[in-house]
């Protein structure tokens, strides 16, 4: 057959599937509405059956059993139309392009081969007999992303199948027309990649399904291990594979494993929008995603916990000072010794604070210990604290129905307005109290109660322990390192020491401080989550990586990172990493998968970046081209200024989204005030607190950059002025690595030594010409 018959008939293919989605989507539809309708009605029934009951019929039991009858029913009617609702948002997403492949398989003792077309999620036909599209994580689609023609094998939940593969075609299908259309025998040939990545870009990432790579394939299907450790040079698909990965393992374990068992970390709250619609496109949830400082502040309410931004720019204006102390603050050490205090701990050294309410101290801190030391000291020091708690409640039980006699509380009800008096009554009525002392002596009780939660919520939260003061001895008692003398050590506890009184707390005591405070008290362990994933892991120290495998015992670990974007770190071997990481996080199944192929930007680009690095050859990048990179030279301030301007401008006339990348905040909002005077539509200063990313002509730090992706980057100023305090390297190449189309470098005199004689050869200089 002819390749243009062959697109006649696959283009009918495609036809005839569209008309089949089509009366599925119309069908339903109709059911969606229906089981709307239906919704509706037993939820008006129930509202109508609760609140006769609430007035009228109030614990009558066969009113109860009735009503809660209803409500399962609603529940279920309910989530019949979800799933309905989620049915037809998946026939719509399949609607103008239903497959994106094709493989030819003939298994074993089989004489003609089958075809199988893949796409975004599975389609059966009419009488549900066949399917008409099969779903990318369908086990046989492993095969259109692993294999190469021949004998194959692929994995399935009955063990490992064996089949030969014939064919395996890519198409392209927009409004349901076969655009491109060509059989490869890699795994998925580079021309539809090109074709992807060469499109603008957008507000926010898209899936990668059609056009998975060998490599990623890996990631995404692993399920054996505990600690998946991926090394990727900028832009290779860490994050592409980590979203299609989660897709996967939701629907292969749909019954054991929802999206809300799931955590990334990501690198800051624009990644997390940015990255936001890729579940959703391949009809899945999306997980939960929260930052380290998210997770951090959460952990530390009431203190000012200092961000990983600030971190870096504190870094940034003191490279050296106190290196030594911040390295071992963040080391695995750190978190033994925290251990090992915890456990050598004796009743005296345990710091109790004083618990206050009103101005007065309510339980002393001597009280506390006493009560603790009464408890039998053989019992685990955490059960202890637990039974602690509970003690101390039943104690303030006793105490509400004293202080409910005191006069405070005979004021406080004196002041309550109506309303308020009215709801202290709660179910009760008037008429129920026997006189009028009862009633009083009922709503002292209640106020008292009311009033004194706040102490039952600092026994819960521990705050009956001072954690800052014992964290402060575990400090003094620690075994240094040679490289830290007693003197600095003495000098960074007075600085702790500053900080908390000013109720804040930076980011390197963190992990031990919270591991501490967790050993003591037994808590901070969540066992429901199955799977942490985290972005950028350069950036976290081992200590907090000790402190997440403590936090999330029953989780295994996917790991993403690329130790040459490392903003303040050196670099490290993936190897080292993963032995490093395998203890840490206690793994018996560690996996290391290297990605070296750059997709991100232009062949231009990328050629330039690898040569910033000492070991810049083992990345491979893309055959996609593009114009080269661009530094422009400028020795005065305004000439500077000038070439900024004119350069944003012609960036934006061939993208739609231009980034200028700064060094720090500072420098950020100098060149947004630059651009600003100069009337420049669409221009956004963008911050820690952003959570959206919009197109146009963006102005961030580089730091707030990380994980991000721009048509076009302007690298704000590479001159060796600039960035001669930082980590010059890192800091250029993960500028020049956001860039997918046009790369420009602006430098404001000499250039910095880091764009180094083989990095110039791959760009085109243009120098001021001073007169
Ligand atoms: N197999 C693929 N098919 C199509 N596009 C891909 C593929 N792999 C990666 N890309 C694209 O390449 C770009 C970079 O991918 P991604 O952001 O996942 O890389 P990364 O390794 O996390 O990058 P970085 O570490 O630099 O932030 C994205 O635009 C992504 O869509």
């Amino acid at each position: 057959m002819g390749e243009r018959e062959e697109k006649q008939q696959e283009q009918q293919r495609v036809n005839r599937v569209i008309t089949e989605i089509k009366r599925q989507i119309d069908e339903t539809a109709t059911a969606v509405e229906a089981a709307h309708k239906e919704t509706r009605a037993v939820e008006r029934n129930y509202s109508e059956n609760a609140s006769i009951n609430r007035y009228e019929v109030d614990d009558i039991a066969e009113s109860r059993s009735m009503l809660e009858q209803q409500r399962q029913l609603v529940s279920r009617a309910a989530e019949s139309e979800t799933i309905l609702k989620h049915q037809l948002a998946t026939l719509k997403g399949l609607q103008g392009s239903p497959y994106f492949g094709r493989i030819d398989i003939k298994d074993p003792g089989e004489d003609e081969p089958e075809s199988l077309y893949i796409g975004t999620a599975s389609l059966m036909n009419d009488d549900k007999t066949d399917f008409l599209v099969y779903d990318w994580r369908a086990p046989i689609a492993g095969v259109y992303y692993n294999g190469t023609l021949g004998k194959v094998s692929y994995e399935t939940p009955a063990g490992t199948q064996h089949t030969e593969l014939v064919k395996k075609r890519q198409f392209t299908i927009k409004n349901g027309k076969i655009t491109n259309m060509f059989d490869t025998n890699e795994t998925v040939g580079d021309e539809l990649l090109q074709a992807a990545l060469g499109e603008q870009n957008d507000q926010y990432m898209h899936n990668i399904v059609a056009t998975i790579q060998k490599e990623q394939n890996d990631i995404i299907r692993d399920t054996h291990s505990d600690l998946l450790l991926v090394q990727g040079v900028a832009g290779s698909g860490k994050t592409s594979a980590i979203l299609q990965r989660i897709a996967y393992l939701l629907y292969h374990s749909r019954t054991v494993l929802n999206a809300d068992q799931i955590v990334l970390f990501s690198p800051n709250n624009l990644f997390s929008h940015y990255i936001s619609e890729v579940l959703p496109s391949l009809g899945e949830r999306n997980m939960r995603q929260v930052t380290l400082e998210g997770f951090v502040r959460r952990r530390f309410e009431g203190l000012k916990v200092e961000s990983l931004f600030e971190r870096y720019e504190t870094r940034q204006a003191h490279p050296d000072a106190s290196r030594a102390i911040a390295d071992f603050m963040e080391g695995v050490t750190m978190m033994n010794q925290v251990r090992q205090y915890a456990a050598s701990l004796t009743d005296q050294d345990l710091q109790f604070s004083d618990l206050r309410f009103n101005g007065r101290v309510f339980f002393s801190a001597d009280h506390i210990r006493e009560v603790y030391e009464s408890l039998p000291s053989a019992m685990h020091p955490a059960d202890r604290m637990v039974r602690l708690k509970n003690k101390l409640i039943r104690e303030l039980q006793h105490r509400v129905r004293i202080e409910a006699k005191s006069d405070w509380v005979a004021k406080e009800l004196d002041d309550l307005d109506t309303q308020q008096l009215h709801r202290l009554y709660g179910k009760k009525m008037v008429d129920d109290f026997a006189d009028e002392d009862a009633q009083y002596a009922y709503l002292s009780r209640r106020w008292a109660k009311r009033r004194l939660r706040i102490i039952a919520d600092a026994i819960y939260n521990n705050y009956f322990l001072d954690f800052y003061n014992q964290y402060e001895r575990f400090l003094r008692q620690v075994t240094l390192p040679k490289t830290i003398s007693v003197r600095e050590w003495a000098d960074m506890i007075a600085a702790y020491q500053d900080e908390i009184e000013f109720h804040r707390l930076e980011l390197m005591y963190a992990a031990p401080l919270m591991y501490l405070r967790d050993l003591i008290t037994g808590s901070g362990q969540n066992r429901s989550f199955q799977y942490i994933f985290i972005d950028e892991m350069q950036d976290y120290s081992l200590a907090m990586m000790v402190y997440l495998r403590h936090a999330f015992p029953q989780a295994r670990f996917t790991v993403l990172g690329d130790s040459e974007q490392a903003l303040f770190k050196p670099l490290q071997l993936p190897e080292t990493m993963l032995k490093e990481l395998s203890g840490v996080l206690d793994a018996k199944h560690p996996n290391l998968i290297a990605l070296r192929r750059s997709y991100r930007s232009t062949k231009e680009i990328t050629d330039f970046a690898k040569a910033l690095l000492p070991d810049g050859d083992q990345i491979i990048s893309f055959t996609r081209h593009g114009a080269k990179p661009r530094l422009l030279v400028r020795y005065s301030a305004a000439s500077a200024r000038q070439a900024l301007v004119d350069e944003v401008n012609k960036l934006h006339q061939d993208n739609e989204t231009v980034a200028i990348l700064t060094k720090n905040r500072q420098q950020a909002q100098d060149v947004y005030q630059i651009l600003h005077r100069q009337k420049l539509a669409d221009l956004h200063l963008l911050s820690e607190e952003d959570s959206a990313l919009p197109t146009g002509i963006l102005v961030l730090p580089i730091y707030l950059a990380k994980g991000l992706e721009f048509d076009a980057v302007l690298a704000y100023d590479v001159s060796a002025d600039n960035l001669k305090n930082t980590d010059a390297v890192g800091m250029v190449y993960t500028m020049a690595s956001r860039a997918m189309h046009q790369l420009t470098l602006l430098s404001n005199g000499p250039v910095s030594p880091v764009l180094n004689a083989k990095a110039c050869q791959n760009l085109v200089i243009e120098h001021e010409i001073v007169q």
